[in-house]
């Protein structure tokens, strides 16, 4: 089991100790001496489609794994007490109420900020679920931001977001940004506002900093720019056969976790 941390204090820039391959789509990891392949935008939709058209997975299925593949590894790196969850438009969004959900599970006390709620039946029932659970919704930012969270779960866009951000979430991102040195946020899969290949915005200062990521089915390309504490690997559900197809090359997951550190682990710590 991980140390978790005990008290929030200013979050110190950590230098990411993967050493990159000159490669662009290969990136050895610390801990195996395996090459694991960072995804283009395109092939992390061309899988996603494929466990749903070729495998036959329904959404519901795969977002119930990889959001309890984040609660775990924000459980792993968070004490217990306030998440704010921070959901999107899109399936990136569920995977963040999913893991709200689970939190709540194990103890935490989440609340969620969903600005642009879906109509879709799944988006639909996951926001009854988590409200039956006394999770709360909140209608924006606190005005005391940041509060007394523990963690903010950045769930905002995935790997279909498109630049530039349009609102409301330009507002919320720079809110975070303006506090991220204060409270750590943790991306499920891209941190929202980076280009899913190229990664962070030019102006330094305009970009998320994320303390933890955690990388769904595969990492993508703006992934290798991560510079942050901890990444993750989520999602344990990539049947052998697609993995071989796109040259996953994915590492093996620790018993019967459902995901595991890319990093030496030795830098949770904030
Ligand atoms: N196969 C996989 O890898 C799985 C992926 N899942 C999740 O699904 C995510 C991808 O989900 P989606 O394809 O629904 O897409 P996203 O959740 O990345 O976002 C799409 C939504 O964001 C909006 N959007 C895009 N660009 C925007 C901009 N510039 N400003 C404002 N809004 C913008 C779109 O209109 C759309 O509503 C992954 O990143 C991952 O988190 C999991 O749920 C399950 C399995
Ligand atoms: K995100």
């Amino acid at each position: 089991m991980l140390k978790a941390v005990t008290r929030l204090v200013t979050v110190k820039p950590c230098v990411y100790r993967i050493p990159l391959k000159t490669s662009p789509i290969f990136v050895r990891m610390a801990s195996t001496a395996s090459l694991l392949k960072y995804l283009n935008q395109e092939d992390a939709i061309a899988i996603d489609q494929e466990l749903f058209n070729e495998y036959g997975f329904s959404v519901d299925q795969l977002m119930e794994l990889a959001g309890l593949s984040c609660a775990q590894a924000v459980a792993s790196l968070y004490p217990k007490g306030k998440v704010l969850v921070i959901a999107g438009p899109g399936n990136n969004g569920g995977d963040g109420i999913v893991a709200a959900r689970h939190l709540k599970l194990f103890g935490y006390t989440p609340s969620i900020l969903y600005p642009k709620p879906s109509k879709n039946d799944l988006m639909q029932r996951l926001v009854k679920q988590t409200t039956l659970m006394d999770i709360s919704y909140l209608e924006s930012l606190p005005s005391d931001y940041p509060s007394d969270f523990k963690v903010v779960v950045d769930a905002i866009f995935g790997f279909s977001f498109k630049p530039p951000i349009r609102d409301p979430f330009g507002d919320i991102l720079k809110t975070l940004i303006k506090h991220q040195s204060t409270l750590p946020i943790f991306s499920i899969d891209i941190p929202s506002g980076w280009h899913v290949e190229d990664g962070p915005p030019a102006d330094d200062g305009t970009a998320l900093r994320p303390h933890g990521l955690i990388s769904l089915t595969a990492p993508k390309l703006c992934a290798r720019r991560f510079q942050g504490c901890a990444h993750f690997l989520g999602g344990r559900f990539v049947p052998d056969s697609l993995a071989k197809k796109y040259s996953l090359n994915l590492p093996t997951y620790p018993g019967t976790l459902g995901y595991l550190r890319l990093d030496d682990g030795e830098k949770q710590k904030i």
